[in-house]
């Protein structure tokens, strides 16, 4: 890794900014916090910051949508996590904010209020335009360096993911560290063969890791389930009926199919994909081979013959990265795909798993100590995949060799 740790630095009775990723499911009706896990993935960081006064920066969400809320809730969940007051302040870089880290003590934490509130927030910008925004000035006069920990949102490029630490001494955190090292393994030590199973909605995102781990031979196999499957249907040529083709449509992935095909043609024997799938049919959970897939029933879950096959070919997999449900394993009916998946890739010798979704029902079924590795990131830990270098990493270095030492 080319950029600083907390190993690297002296904290004891500096003001210390830490950048997180708190981003969570919210119920927007009582603003409750429906899954704490990025919460507690922060929480050694944060205790190893105990002789510092640490100043909290984090995203709820995004402008405009119903969960894009303050930090209060946040505010609370930290305070019981870390079993110590958090200071929570409605405010980012004004008098009040100011006035809140000022008064603090070594030991203290101030939480800020939602960083994308502030408008320069929601800006891409280059790390060096980043760093010239009112809000980075204002964040980097308050602190004496800051600590990057927000591995989920690594794969932006706003003004606190890359702009800090274009302005002031910037290191990584333990959480940040833990995902850079975790997720290195998959290009480096991960005992072979190596199945990628790519699920869930994001068929872009899939479609992208696939092409790039094949071909640079990261991944012996992919395994491709969920929505991803059905733009691979497509691609063959297979009627998946109205619903499906539907859904497709409707999240934008019409232009994926030709590049499916091209994943095709390229690698014909590393491609699994299920031969049945279930549908629902008159509110049942029915199974067809592919070939016979009915024109009104959408595909929920891919058919028990094929969980069968797959489950066998990742008990072969010395390693496994899974990314994205089978199915919609929110209705139980047609929740196995995903769950007995799930359960398979836990047994690999080497088993790394992102995603939100996915993460979530693993914590659910109990698998969590099987997995080497859940990450905190979906976007992120799926770009990372691809074997780009993430913005947030990419700016880490920049900052070590401006700052450090
Ligand atoms: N065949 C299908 N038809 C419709 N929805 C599906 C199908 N297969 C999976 N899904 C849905 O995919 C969703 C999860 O996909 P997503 O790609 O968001 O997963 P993730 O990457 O684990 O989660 P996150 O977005 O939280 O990081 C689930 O809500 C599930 O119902
Ligand atoms: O949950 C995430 O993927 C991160 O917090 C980034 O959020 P974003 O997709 O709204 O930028």
């Amino acid at each position: 890794m080319n950029f600083g740790t907390l190993a690297d630095i002296e904290t004891r009775g500096k003001t210390v900014l830490v950048r997180v990723d708190f981003n969570s499911p919210i119920d927007p009706s009582s603003n409750t916090i429906l899954d704490d896990k990025r919460f507690r993935e922060h929480v050694p960081t944060l205790q190893a910051l105990e002789d510092a006064r640490v100043v909290v920066i984090a995203h709820q969400s995004r402008p405009g949508k119903k969960d894009f809320t303050t930090l209060a809730a946040h505010a609370d969940k930290l305070e019981r996590l870390l079993g110590m007051p958090v200071t929570y302040v409605d405010d980012i870089i004004g008098s009040c904010a100011k006035r809140a880290v000022y008064d603090s003590h070594p030991g203290d934490v101030v939480l800020l209020e939602n960083v994308r509130f502030s408008a320069e927030e929601n800006l891409s910008l280059k790390p060096e335009e980043g760093a010239k925004t009112h809000l980075v000035r204002k964040l980097a006069a308050m602190a004496d360096l800051c600590v990057y920990d927000a591995f989920g949102t690594a794969h932006r490029s706003q003004p606190t993911i890359t702009g800090l630490p274009y302005a002031m001494k910037t290191v990584a955190g333990l959480l940040m560290e833990k995902e850079v090292a975790m997720l290195s393994k998959v290009f480096t030590s991960a005992p072979r063969p190596v199945t990628f199973v790519l699920g869930g909605t994001k068929v872009d995102d899939s479609i992208a890791v696939a092409g790039n781990v094949l071909a640079n031979k990261t991944a012996d196999k992919i395994a491709v389930i969920g929505v991803v499957a059905n733009v691979f249907y497509l691609a063959k040529g297979i009627d998946i009926g109205e619903p499906s083709r539907n859904l497709i449509r409707t999240l934008g992935y019409d232009g994926e199919v030709a590049k499916a095909k091209v994943i095709l043609d390229s690698y014909p024997d590393k491609v699994l994909l299920p031969e049945y799938v279930a549908v629902k049919e008159q509110d049942e959970r029915k199974e067809y081979p592919i070939l016979t897939i009915p024109k009104d029933c959408p595909i929920l879950d891919m058919g028990t013959d094929s969980i069968v096959q797959f489950s066998r070919e990742l008990a072969a997999s010395g390693s496994i990265v899974f990314n994205g449900p089978a199915g919609v394993f929110e209705e139980a009916k047609f929740a196995s795909g995903t769950f007995e998946l799930l359960r398979a890739a836990a047994n690999a010798e080497f088993s790394v798993c992102g995603g939100g979704h996915t993460a979530a029902v693993i914590e659910q079924l109990g698998l969590e100590p099987q997995y080497s590795h859940l990450s905190t990131g979906g976007g992120a830990c799926i770009e990372f995949l691809t074997g780009k270098k993430l913005p947030a990493i990419a700016a880490l270095e920049e900052s070590w060799k401006k700052f450090g030492n």
